[in-house]
């Protein structure tokens, strides 16, 4: 028997992009409305009291008002938005660090933020395993594609082909630093540069470490094998081997993938560091992550119809 699946939100960035890896599944009967009832709140009612699981793909005032509206159903939530990353009673939808018997058990889950996948990736397994201390200031330096905002930013950069970078963010408080600093387990909240450059897709988030330092800090080769032994299984994460490669590039061209791959650079002489994560954010950073939790939730291999 297949499982009913409603995306609200279907039309949008991320929507689009979940209707796409369920649509051939047999496992999943997808439940979308039409664009003359996909805002309407009594067909969105209707639909997350008829289905078995809901994927909100929607703005956070919107993604409140569909968890609200879902009271008194058995329906299972996974919230792609900020609304309810650090929010008692929700669980986080990052299975390799939370666990994936947390992930598999929950009725609500929040799907991590895209700069937060890469940063959280990096960072909680070696402040877990005392490699890094959890009260050093950190720094997250990220780029993204355009597509990270939306349609709207899709638009905007679509439109004006003149934008060559975008920095933001500029007065500090973007709404992914409490998930950062609460899933890497940190005592301050990191200093966060995020900005886009005019690629649909794809995603850098670097932590610069000056080693040298940061008390109690391991060396260049033990933070590798750290992220090595934590992501052993190489499902989705993948920890590059050592290497200085001249130049690493994005490319506009990339295609959808919901693969995650960490990289630790050092200088010779060991004193600095650079942590790096490269990501799709419509990928693990979005639609990928939504749908490897649905999976663990549906009892299904945690890899199913995802791009590897
Ligand atoms: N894009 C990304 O890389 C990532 C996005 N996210 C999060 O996922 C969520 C969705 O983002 P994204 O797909 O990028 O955004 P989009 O703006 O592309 O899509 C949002 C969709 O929601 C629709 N919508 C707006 N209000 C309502 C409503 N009241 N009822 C039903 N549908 C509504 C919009 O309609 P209309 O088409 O008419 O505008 C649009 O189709 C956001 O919370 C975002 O922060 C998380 C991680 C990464
Ligand atoms: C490029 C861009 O604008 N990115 C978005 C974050 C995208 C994301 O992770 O979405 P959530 O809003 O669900 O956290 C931003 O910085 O607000």
């Amino acid at each position: 028997m297949s499982l009913s699946v409603f995306i609200d939100g279907a039309a949008g960035t991320t929507g689009l992009e979940i209707a796409d890896r369920l649509g051939g599944r047999s496992e999943f009967d997808l439940i979308i409305l039409d664009d003359t009832r996909r805002k309407d709140s009594s067909a969105r009612k209707e639909a997350l009291h008829a289905a078995d699981f809901a994927i909100l793909c929607l703005h956070d005032d919107a993604a409140r008002e569909a968890v609200e509206m879902a009271q008194g159903s058995k329906v299972r939530i996974i919230d792609a938005s900020t609304a309810h990353r650090v929010t008692p009673g929700w669980t986080y939808g990052f299975p390799e660090i939370v666990g994936r018997e947390a992930v598999a058990g929950a009725d609500r889950i929040a799907n991590p933020g895209c700069y937060p996948t890469g940063f959280i990736a990096l960072v909680a397994p070696l402040v877990r395993a005392g490699l890094l201390p959890a009260d050093w200031p950190y720094t997250v330096n990220a780029v993204s594609g355009y597509s990270g905002g939306g349609k709207a930013l899709i638009e905007r950069f679509e439109e004006d082909r003149d934008i060559a970078f975008r920095a933001y963010g500029l007065g500090m408080g973007h709404k992914h630093v409490p998930e950062m600093t609460r899933y890497a387990g940190l005592a301050h909240a990191p200093v966060f540069a995020p900005s886009v450059i005019p690629a649909h897709r794809g995603m850098w988030v670097e932590v610069p470490l000056p080693l040298a330092a940061i008390p109690g800090a391991a060396s260049v080769d033990a933070l590798r094998e750290g992220l090595a032994a934590f992501y052993a299984d190489g499902l989705i994460v993948r920890v590059a081997e050592a290497g200085t490669p001249a130049e690493m590039l994005l490319r506009a061209s990339m295609a959808p993938s919901d693969a995650l791959t960490l990289h630790v650079f050092g200088s010779a002489d060991g004193t600095q560091a650079r942590l790096v994560a490269v990501l799709d954010n419509l990928g693990k950073g979005a639609s990928g992550a939504a749908v490897q939790s649905l999976n663990l939730m549906a009892g299904l291999p945690e890899t199913a119809g995802l791009a590897l």
